[in-house]
């Protein structure tokens, strides 16, 4: 197994078990993110595009799990494989003739060399279990979940769980991504944070999964800046849907601009001080000046379904679950979830912040705790 810490098993690549030198591509997940699923399926859209223009590199099928689920009175993988759009998760976007939607995980992994994850935290899991055993150990994985997973102290991105679990490198991509906007070709950037050998101070493009991965999702809209930090890009990711939730509450409450810009600077300090603390791998640089870091947070901060479910929370005084339900229609929430692993990891470690972090619990006391949205400010 390969180890990776900010160090890793650097495979070169090619010559692969499936007897190919091309890169086969899976997408793990199918929701709105397949851009990249929504992300899942908007990712499908980018890479679909970028593994025709590499064709040197990557097998020209990129293949999609999807979780199976009718559409219609059809089965979803068929109304993708027949109009090559994903209507229940990402509707009115091409993903490319050669994206093959496949219900069956064992079936969409068989000569995958290339695996992204792209679905909900909820869903990682299980997923995961279905994936041991069936991966080549010269593939490679990216993940684009942004959440976090915690058991008593333990606290761990999701590329590090599949480095682990699975025994295979596995680099993170996240920034300042509304599904839609990159599914329509709209400006953005993102950064992609791949494993290197400890100490390293070169060049990122360099490393090996950058050469990988960049050319799988860099576009000229779509705009990838590569950084020798795995576990702070997951991190920025899953931590800025707590301050999503936050901002949210603000709009709710009707308070304006400079309190929701304070939420966004402190939630920026508390995501910067936690994965410095808990995460001796992580770069201060990653979240001050990459799209993951700053970036994520204002976008999530304006347009994102956290801040509007946060936002309907305070204005019809219903609880985020039933929100969740009505408004995403099967899309899901990260950020009260988030809030609640953060919790339940800082009251079995503890912290030497002084004061602790305090717009993290108290996004927590309000979505599980009946708080006030007002209390927001009250540790602030
Ligand atoms: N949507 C975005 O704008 C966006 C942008 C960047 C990153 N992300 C991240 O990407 C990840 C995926 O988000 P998304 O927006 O693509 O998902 P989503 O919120 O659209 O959720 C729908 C997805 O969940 C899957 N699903 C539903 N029930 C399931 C089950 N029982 N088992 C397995 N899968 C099931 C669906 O098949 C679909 O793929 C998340 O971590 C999210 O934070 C999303
Ligand atoms: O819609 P949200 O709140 O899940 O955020 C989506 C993306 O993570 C924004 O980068």
């Amino acid at each position: 197994m390969s180890t990776q810490t900010n160090g890793t098993t650097m495979t070169n690549g090619p010559q692969h078990a499936n007897g190919s030198d091309k890169e086969r591509v899976v997408i793990i997940g199918s929701g709105n993110w397949q851009v990249l699923s929504t992300l899942g399926s908007a990712i499908a859209s980018v890479a679909a595009k970028n593994v025709l223009l590499h064709h040197e590199l990557f097998h020209p099928e990129v293949k999609m799990w999807v979780f199976e689920e009718d559409y219609e009175g059809k089965p979803l993988t068929r109304v993708i494989n027949e109009t090559h759009m994903n209507p229940r998760y990402l509707p009115d976007i091409p993903l490319g003739d050669n994206v093959t939607a496949e219900p069956d995980l064992g079936k969409a992994l068989q000569g995958a060399t290339a695996l992204v994850f792209v679905m909900p935290h909820q869903f990682f899991r299980k997923a995961l279990d279905g994936i041991k055993g069936k991966v080549s150990q010269n593939a490679r994985a990216v993940s684009l979940i942004k959440g976090v997973d915690v058991h008593g102290t333990k606290i761990q991105a999701y590329a590090t769980i599949v480095n682990e679990e699975l025994g295979i490198s596995c680099s993170s991509l996240s920034g300042a991504n509304i599904a839609t906007e990159v599914a329509e070709g709209k400006f953005s950037e993102s950064t992609l944070g791949v494993p290197s050998p400890d100490g390293f101070e070169g060049d990122p493009d360099t490393l090996p999964d950058a050469r990988l991965w960049k050319p799988l999702f860099d576009t000229k809209t779509f705009s990838i800046s590569v950084v020798a930090d795995v576990e702070g890009v997951g991190l920025c990711g899953a931590l800025k849907n707590i301050v999503a939730v936050a901002a949210g509450f603000i709009d709710g409450l009707g308070w304006g601009s400079n309190s929701k810009a304070a939420i966004m600077r402190i939630g920026m300090n508390e995501i910067k001080d936690f994965s410095l603390e808990y995460f001796p791998t992580t770069r201060a640089e990653t979240f001050l000046e990459q799209s993951c870091g700053i970036a994520d947070i204002i976008t999530s901060c304006l347009g994102g379904r956290n801040r509007k479910v946060a936002e309907a929370m305070v204005k019809e005084g219903k609880p985020f679950q039933e929100l969740e339900e009505s408004m995403l229609k099967g899309q899901k929430l990260q950020g009260p979830e988030t809030a609640l692993h953060v919790h339940e990891f800082l009251a079995a470690r503890g912290t030497k912040r002084p004061g602790g972090y305090p717009l993290f619990d108290a996004v927590w006391r309000i979505c599980y705790e009946g708080a006030k949205p007002e209390s927001i400010i009250d540790k602030l």
